[in-house]
């Protein structure tokens, strides 16, 4: 199987073109490919599949062999890689995802290769059992939870992919490797979810570190960022474009007052092709 290694922000896949379907065992074969040190090593697989309804298919299994809904910095990945392997010649692209429908990609080319992307994420759900949350309520603001005795408030966003956005004194230097997989895995949420742990910096700056659902502390989240805007707003904590800063680098996130859609503008890379 021939594959590329990809990147947004840190957050790497190994990319995989030119399957008709998502071939079977997808979910063993993610965990065996993705170990840092057995095989190839990344947080997930991502498969670029044919699609009726956009120009390609996205589907993306986490290196605990989970499949995600959605993906932020793979969505940037994938279509990088189509326009720079020319499988399209247009600067708009489409990809169809489980989680989020048909999401539109602008690209933004220099030399001939994709630098940036900016990518309509759809609109952000918040109704609690759509999360999906155990609470039924239309949104979930600044909501009580508990985990080992340590007493926690969220804000539940769905991009697509569940969120869990926590506010933290510090989130550079919290210990997401305690309270992140407690959190993931919390009763209250019936599949699971990725955690974000942030601090406002400032109406356009936030800090944030994420722990993500089937892979752990990644070094960025698309979608976990995304999350992270519409939790700020929510909270009357942020303007409604900012910049979320992870571990791994800067992404530039808009909730457009005007069609309720999030706008994620950042970088991806091509790291090196193989084959296993
Ligand atoms: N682990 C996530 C999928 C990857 C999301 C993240 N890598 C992104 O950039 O949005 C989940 O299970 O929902």
């Amino acid at each position: 199987m021939n594959f590329t290694k990809m990147h947004g922000l840190g957050n790497d896949f190994i990319v995989v073109a030119g399957e008709k379907e998502l071939p079977a065992g997808a979910d063993q074969l993610a965990i065996k490919l993705c170990n840092r040190f057995f095989s190839i090593g990344a947080d997930g697989v991502v498969f670029i599949l044919p699609s009726e309804k956009a120009d390609f298919q996205m589907r993306i299994i986490n290196s605990d062999g989970s499949e995600a809904e959605q993906c932020g910095n793979a969505i940037r990945c994938v279509s990088k890689y189509v326009y720079d392997h020319k499988l399209i010649d247009a600067t708009e692209i489409t990809i169809e995802t489980i989680g989020a429908g048909v999401q539109k990609v602008q690209v933004q080319v220099q030399d001939g290769k994709v630098v940036t992307a900016r990518v309509d994420m759809g609109a952000p759900i918040l109704q609690g059992l759509q999360v999906p949350t155990t609470v039924d309520a239309n949104e979930v603001i600044d909501y009580p939870i508990e985990v080992e005795g340590q007493a926690f408030r969220f804000t539940a966003v769905s991009m697509g992919n569940p969120h869990c956005v926590i506010y933290v004194e510090d989130a550079v230097h919290f210990d997401l490797a305690t309270w992140g997989p407690k959190l993931e895995a919390h009763p209250m949420f019936p599949r699971k979810i990725n955690v974000e742990f942030a601090t406002v910096r400032s109406r356009t700056f936030t800090d944030m570190r994420v722990w993500e659902r089937g892979a752990g502390p990644t070094l960025a989240c698309g979608t976990g960022a995304c999350a992270t805007l519409v939790s700020s707003v929510l909270n009357g904590l942020s303007d409604r474009e900012a910049t979320v800063s992870l571990k791994g680098g800067d992404l530039f996130i808009e909730w457009s007052e005007a069609d309720n859609r999030v706008y994620m503008t950042g970088p991806a890379e091509e790291v090196f092709t193989g084959t296993v």
